[in-house]
């Protein structure tokens, strides 16, 4: 599914959020978003999702103008994205029976995506029964479940601690090789960036605009990010957070030495 925003502007009450925003997302890339606090990229996110409408200019879905949300274009968020009251096997099956998919056929379903997520045995627990990496393993499984041709995360680990975020990116990227959607991914984290995406745009403040644009589509991806190091300085350097900030800059630097 390729994602098109043509001119895109958008305000809120009069303040102007997104200035003239105009990319292609290729049907299977991946786009990381980044910038500083509150430029706008969720916004765009919700544009692109089809729940909020631009001011000005158009969002194409292979060519054709949204109309609204729609299931091919799943969003994921942060934290809250699962029901407390539901276990994580009926939270999860809950977006196929949305699609009006039956009980027993979305709860079998569930059961193997929740198995690939590595949350086999977990299927009858509650979401506060379990640890924050494992909601966010199991918020995967409802993003991928119904085959979305895109997926629209919004800081999707960025409630974890470091350790569980770069397991939780090895599982989301195997799962993106497997079923291939389009992703748009809005992050604070640079790394996750660098380790997840294809193209990284990196905005300015409000009202967004792109900085710059890095494409990373010919590299072999892992988690060591010194083949990256200079990018990374220099996207870390366009958010304005210089090295002597920057604990993991300052270990590249020292491994370069
Ligand atoms: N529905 C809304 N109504 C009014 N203002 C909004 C709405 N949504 C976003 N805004 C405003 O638009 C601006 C951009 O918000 P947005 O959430 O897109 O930023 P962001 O780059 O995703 O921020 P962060 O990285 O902190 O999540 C903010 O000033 C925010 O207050």
């Amino acid at each position: 599914m390729k994602l098109s925003f043509k001119n895109i502007d958008k305000q809120f009450s009069g303040l102007p959020v997104i200035e003239n925003f105009s990319r292609d997302i290729q049907d299977g890339e991946l786009v990381a978003l980044v910038g500083p606090s509150g430029c706008g990229k969720s916004t765009l996110l919700h544009i692109a999702a089809g729940l909020e409408k631009p001011s000005a200019g158009v969002m194409l879905v292979d060519g054709v103008p949204i109309l609204g949300p729609d299931p091919e274009r799943t969003l994921m968020f942060q934290e809250n994205a699962l029901y407390p009251w539901l276990t994580l096997e009926q939270n999860v099956s809950l977006a196929l029976e949305f699609q009006s998919m039956n009980k027993q056929q979305s709860r079998e379903q569930a059961r193997e995506w929740l198995k690939k997520v590595k949350l086999q045995g977990f299927e009858a627990y509650f979401p506060h029964q379990v640890s924050g990496g494992m909601r966010q393993r199991a918020a995967l499984a409802r993003a991928f479940i119904s085959n979305p041709k895109a997926l629209l995360l919004d800081e999707p680990f960025g409630a974890l601690d470091a350790l569980t975020r770069m397991t939780l990116q090895d599982a989301l990227r195997q799962l993106i090789r497997e079923t291939g959607p389009t992703v748009l991914l809005v992050t604070h984290d640079v790394d996750e960036a660098l380790f997840l995406a294809d193209r990284i745009l990196v905005f300015s403040s409000r009202p967004a605009t792109v900085l710059k644009e890095f494409s990373l589509s010919r590299h072999e991806k892992t988690h060591d990010l010194s083949e990256f190091a200079a990018m990374r300085r220099e996207i870390l350097g366009l958010l304005g957070i210089h090295a002597e900030q920057d604990d993991v800059a300052k270990l590249i630097e020292e491994m370069e030495v």
